[in-house]
Parts: structure tokens; sequence; C-alpha cells
């Protein structure tokens, strides 16, 4: 029997997150990239599985190892998205806040997510038939729980816990924000997904595989990803580095807008 693509791309975040958790349980050597970001062992490992079951798919997959080795595939109009161990920095700390992520791009959306964090084994889907969490029991995943957004009680934003930015500060009290918490990785879209966060602002930089999984699970849990300009942050015309511009990730596209209007003007010198 054919398996469907969310569950490959399950099967792949899986078998990652085996072998993250391989590594995590020794002691962990890390090397530095070009760009100066950590990079380890858990990474590569993570990605070799990842790339070993997508390539049933045929579907060509833009990897961020892949990627800092020089390999990057002719996309097409689908593709997967994959950042073996996202929040490098959060694994080397030992904190749990990192994840595994694979997406699928259609035509320049990401149609379908899979978020995996490997300690705790909370792992998050999205697609077209909406979002859902189910945690990891012995490598299995347990029943899936749907997800939605909640877009009233207090305004709680989720913000990197590595990756900062001075203005967080002044678009918290512009928004009149009322918990700010810290969180490496996709974590952060799953939160909103999840219902325990309204807003996550992003004014340092991120790559296309940072976002895209954690994008397709929010939306499918009737969240927004803008661009400051107030477009849906969007994984076409892509080429290297494949970073993303600034973007605010919200549980509504009213709110996403107030606060990307913010961000911007917390971002363009006075005159
Ligand atoms: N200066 C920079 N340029 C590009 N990406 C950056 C960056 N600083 C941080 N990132 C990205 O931010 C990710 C971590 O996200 P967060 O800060 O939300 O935890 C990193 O993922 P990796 O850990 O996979 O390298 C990295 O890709
Ligand atoms: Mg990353």
């Amino acid at each position: 029997m054919s398996q469907s693509i969310a569950d490959i791309m399950t099967r792949a975040a899986i078998a990652a997150s085996a072998e993250i958790m391989d590594v995590y349980a020794r002691p962990i050597h890390a090397e530095h990239k070009s760009d100066g970001s950590p990079v380890t062992e858990a990474d590569a490992r993570a990605e070799a599985a990842i790339l070993g079951i997508l390539a049933e798919t045929g579907l060509p997959v833009l990897a961020e190892e892949s990627v800092s080795a020089g390999r990057v595939p002719s996309l097409g109009e689908r593709f997967f998205v994959v950042d073996p161990l996202d929040g490098t920095k959060e694994f080397l700390k030992r904190n749990g806040e990192f994840t595994v992520n694979i997406a699928l791009v259609e035509h320049g959306r990401p149609t379908h997510g899979v978020v995996l964090a490997p300690v705790t084994g909370a792992l998050y889907i999205g697609g077209p038939d909406g979002a859902s969490r189910s945690d990891l029991v012995d490598g299995r995943p347990s029943a899936a729980t749907p997800l939605r957004v909640s877009d009233d009680g207090p305004l709680r934003i989720v913000a990197s816990r590595s990756h900062g930015h001075a203005a967080l500060h002044q678009l918290c009290d512009a928004l009149a924000v009322e918990a700010d918490v810290s969180v490496g990785s996709s974590l952060k879209f799953c939160l909103l997904a999840e219902g325990q966060a309204r807003l996550y602002p992003r004014f340092t930089p991120t790559s296309k595989w940072d976002t895209a999984a954690g994008q397709a699970v929010l939306e499918a849990a009737g969240g927004v990803v803008l661009t400051l300009d107030g477009e849906p942050l969007r994984y076409s015309d892509l080429s290297a580095p494949f970073l993303n511009p600034f973007f605010v990730a919200a549980t509504s596209v009213p709110l996403a807008r107030r606060a990307a209007s913010v961000m911007a003007s917390l971002l363009t010198p006075p005159v």
C-alpha cells in the first residue's frame, strides 16, 4: 500500500529524531560553519536519515546541511525543505528546545509540515486536513489531537531564545504585550498553533528551512505568517543563501498586520 506524503514525512522525522537522541546521549562535539553557526554529528546523521526516506517520493529536497556542502538540486514547483536539527544552539545547551523540520512546498507555499521535538517527543503535523499534535511513545506517535489557534485572551508573545533583537521590548510596549517567553527553534510556530501564544515576531535572520515546516503547521491550525509588507511568507524563486525576509507569525491576519506595521517602523531609522 502506498503511504501518504504526510506519513513519509513523519517517518523521516522519527528516523532523524532517533539519530539525534543517539548523539544527545553522549558528549557532543560542535564545529562551526563558515557563517559561524554551530553544527554537530547529529545534524549530518539526521539529514542523511531524512534524505534516505524522502527519496522514496522522487521529489527534490532543499536541506540545510546539503546546501552547506554545496548540494542544491533544481527545485521546480514541488519540493521538500528540511532542517534536520533546528536550534543547534539549544541542542548544545541541552535544553530540549530543538526540532526536526520537514516541509513540502507546492507552488511557493508550505502545504504540509512536520515538526518533531526529539527530547519531549512532541510531534506537530500540518496539512490540508488541518493541524494536529501527538506524542512519540517508544518511537510511535500516540493518537493525534487537533490543533487550533486561539485569538483571544492575553497577548502572549514568543521569541527566539538565542537570536533576539533589541527592538523586541519596544514592540511589546507598543502592542501592550502581557507576557513574553523565549523558546528555541520551530517550537515557536507550534506554540501558536497550540493556542499557547499569539505572536512570534522575527526581526533577526532565518533561512527557508527554519520556517517552512512550522509555517505549514501554524497555517493549518488557522494562523498566518506575513512579511513586514503584509504578504504571506513564500518559498518561490529561491536562491542561495535561502534567507527569509523578516516576518511575523500570528494567530490572525489583523494581529499580524498590526505587529508587522510596528516592526517596520521600529526598523526604519527616523529621518
Ligand atoms: N545570522 C543568521 N543568519 C541566518 N540564519 C540564522 C542567523 N542566526 C540564526 N539563524 C537561524 O536561526 C535558527 C535558530 O532559530 P531560533 O533562534 O528561533 O532558535 C538557526 O537554525 P539552526 O540551529 O538550524 O542553524 C539558524 O538557521
Ligand atoms: Mg534551523
